[in-house]
């Protein structure tokens, strides 16, 4: 068999019917109908080539991320998309661009942070790109720190203005993404001085640069960090630095739906929670969980394809080798990562209707449920994208030698993924948040509250530390409520037992320092319970479609399986569950594999990407991947010329050095 038939030839084996999974992956039929058409206008469109990218240089690579970005405005207009067009569309596009920043970050601050008289000024503007704008937060000296931050936006009663400054070196704006060369304001964060006193930090919209020839206003310095981790990648973006040197803005643009500064100078505060100023990073937060299962999905799709096209060993009678997808140490890597793609695509679709839900709280003054969408954005956001980096790095081992080429696509995919580890909050801070959460609803046990909505499993408490788990054959781990109960156990005692060991500080702050390793442990389990959990309830829907609803089943339990196997010191060390139990989970997530095996290439083919947005040559639907690669090879500059350029002076003169000894 050639080796553009093993495709075909796995396809055929699928036991679903692949195109009302593709439908469930997309999450409705609109939502496939739109992918797949923008995703084919994308991939037959010259303009959003993508091959060359990490060939470019850095001015060439942004330059094109310019052309693409106006070619995208223009095509969305053109064709009058939707907003989820237009969003899908972004997608598939597949290079980070300013424009994310325009309308991921400055739109979603003005909207949540500005009043409406503010919103009606400056949003029409921002939403026909007449401005564009980022949001600069972090500074050179403070990112995590946020009420750190230097840079100070003192009030002068005198011309009713605020005069923005960075007073330190280590207060200069840094990172901010379309900054360093293309935004014409921004979302400045910046401490609120009135007469001296400091009143913390605020957000303030501030022009950066001539909309008649896009030279920095006076007072601005800007400019580009510098190039960034890999090829290609995230180098696409301009994150900026930024320094002010007293710069004055009306009084009007502090984003004021929070706060107030009134013409007097006096400052007030609304009933709404100081905390909403970091509610863009709470949306963001929630979009970047639904990234992960995009990037991580990519990523499985090429490692699965490649597998199975992949023989090594075992030839028999000079018969065809093994599929490298059918050694088990292959599978036990592969397919976990395959069911948290769809476990990380499910807990962000709930992701998505919590923020919802809290979104239209807030509009109507209710602010209760802001802390537990705070914990749930900054705790999913952290171990998706965690596991997700891993898997990336796990899928170019899958691939072998052939992984380590820029042509899989697993390389820059790798470097443009990993800083979402960091950005939006580097993940130990935010798991810390969530820990905080946690001993804060631990601490509540008991008063009359019960907790509610991701940690109402806490108001069981006392079932949960003494329960014993049920386990008995292989097959028990296959009812949700004993996997459901193991992962509850689980992190309902790992969070009472740092709670019982912060107790015995006199200082809960020392504590907390002093067990922060421990908490970020405890944070982390109580996430995988709402991922595991989310998975389940998704499970308890209506699914239609042959054998669909049985495969997600099965992904869903190697999912959890997997989790309980790679963290089993936890889950025996609580005593949740026994060895013998962890053991039979083990011997089951086994036979699951084999379940699923048949299936797999349709799995991944029900992600519906197209070979434009896969950008690997291992990936490719078709499969052909030994001539694509030796194809591939002629193209690299490299082998332009037969002998390369610098013989003449680097290497004849090495060759011929024996010449010259032999004469003197
Ligand atoms: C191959 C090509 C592929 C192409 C793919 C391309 C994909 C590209 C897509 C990219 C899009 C994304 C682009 C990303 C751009 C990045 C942008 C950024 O990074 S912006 C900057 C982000 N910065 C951070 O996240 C900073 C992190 N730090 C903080 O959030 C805070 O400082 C802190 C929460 C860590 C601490 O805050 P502080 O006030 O000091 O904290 P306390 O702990 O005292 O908390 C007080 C109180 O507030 C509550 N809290 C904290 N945060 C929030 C919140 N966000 N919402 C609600 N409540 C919050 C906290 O729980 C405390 O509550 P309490 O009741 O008092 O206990
Ligand atoms: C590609 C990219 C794009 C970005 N885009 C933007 C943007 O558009 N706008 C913007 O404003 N910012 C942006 N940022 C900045 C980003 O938000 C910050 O880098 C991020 O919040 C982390 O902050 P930091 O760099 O200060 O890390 P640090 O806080 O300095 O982290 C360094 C180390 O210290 C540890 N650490 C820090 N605090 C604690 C603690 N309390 N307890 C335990 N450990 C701790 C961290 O875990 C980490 O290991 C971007 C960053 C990147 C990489």
């Amino acid at each position: 068999m050639e080796a553009v038939d093993y495709l075909a030839e796995e396809r055929r084996k699928a036991e679903f019917d692949v195109e009302e999974m593709k439908i469930v992956w997309a999450g409705s039929r609109h939502a496939y109908e739109i992918s797949d058409r923008v995703s084919r206008l994308v991939a037959s469109d010259p303009v959003f080539r993508k091959d060359n990218r990490t060939m470019l240089s850095r001015k060439d690579l942004f330059k094109d991320t310019l052309r693409k970005a106006a070619h995208a405005w223009k095509r969305i207009i053109e064709l009058r998309l939707s907003e989820e067009e237009a969003k899908t569309l972004r997608f598939y596009v597949d290079q980070p661009a300013y424009t994310d920043l325009h309308w991921g970050m400055f739109i979603p601050a003005i909207k949540g942070q500005g009043t409406e008289e503010q919103q009606q000024k400056w949003l029409p503007m921002a939403y026909k790109m007449q401005i564009i704008g980022c949001y600069a937060q972090t500074e050179l000296g403070h990112g995590s720190n946020v009420q750190g931050l230097e840079t100070t936006a003192k009030f002068d009663p005198q011309t009713d203005e605020f005069v923005i400054h960075s007073p330190t070196l280590t207060s200069s704006k840094w990172w901010p993404g379309g900054l360093g060369k293309v935004s014409t304001h921004a979302v400045v964060y910046a401490r609120l001085i009135i007469d001296g006193q400091d009143h913390g930090v605020h957000g303030f919209i501030v022009q950066l640069r001539s909309l008649d020839d896009h030279s920095p206003l006076p007072g601005i310095t800007v400019g580009d960090v510098g190039m960034k981790f890999g090829s290609g990648a995230y180098n696409s973006m301009d994150n900026g630095v930024l320094r002010f040197d007293h710069v004055r803005i009306p009084r009007n643009q502090m984003l004021m739906r929070v706060s107030q500064v009134t013409r007097e100078g006096k400052y007030m505060q609304s009933d709404v929670p100081r905390q909403l100023v970091y509610g863009t990073m709470v949306y963001v937060r929630q979009t970047i969980v639904s990234d992960a299962s995009r990037a991580l999905s990519r990523a499985v799709c090429i490692a699965t394809r490649y597998s199975a096209v992949r023989r090594q060993f075992g030839s028999q009678n000079g018969g065809p080798e093994t599929q490298v997808i059918n050694y088990k140490t292959q599978q036990s890597r592969l397919f976990p990562l395959l069911a948290s793609a769809y476990a990380f695509k499910f807990v962000g679709e709930w992701l998505k209707w919590l923020y919802a839900d809290v979104t239209q709280r807030l509009e109507a003054n209710d602010f209760s449920t802001l802390p537990e969408a705070h914990a749930c954005t900054a705790g999913l956001k952290s171990v998706t994208t965690s596991a997700t980096a891993d898997a990336i790095e796990e899928c170019r081992k899958l691939c072998g030698g052939h992984g380590y080429l820029s042509s899989s696509g697993l390389p820059e995919l790798f470097a443009v993924y990993i800083p979402a580890c960091t950005y939006e909050g580097d993940n130990i801070v935010l798991l810390l948040q969530v820990a905080r959460f946690l001993m804060k609803t631990v601490s509540q046990l008991g008063s009359g509250k019960n907790p509610v909505g991701t940690t109402a499993y806490m108001g069981r408490v006392e079932h949960l530390t003494q329960c014993n788990c049920e386990v008995q054959r292989a097959e028990d781990w296959l009812k949700p409520s004993v996997i459901l109960e193991a992962f509850e156990a689980r992190a309902a005692r790992m969070s009472v037992a740092c709670a019982k060991s912060l107790s015995k500080f006199s200082n809960p702050e020392e504590g907390f320092a002093e067990l922060s390793a421990d908490l970020v442990e405890a944070a982390v389990a109580h996430c995988q319970l709402i991922i595991v959990s989310k998975f389940i309830e998704k499970l308890q829907q209506d699914i239609p479609g042959k054998g669909v609803k049985r495969q997600l089943e099965t992904l869903c339990n190697i999912y959890a399986l997997y989790l309980l196997h790679k963290h089993l010191g936890d889950f025996i060390s609580t005593g949740s569950i026994s060895p013998k139990q962890g053991a039979l989970a083990n011997e089951q997530l086994r036979l699951l594999y084999s379940q699923v095996r048949p299936s797999v290439i349709a799995l991944v083919d029900a992600f519906n990407y197209t070979d434009h947005y896969l950008g690997s040559i291992l990936g490719c639907y078709d499969g052909n991947v030994y001539q694509k690669l030796y194809d591939e090879a002629w193209k690299d500059p490299l082998n332009e010329t037969v002998v390369p350029d610098g013989y003449h002076e680097y290497i004849r003169p090495i060759l011929k050095q024996h010449i010259r000894n032999a004469r003197l």
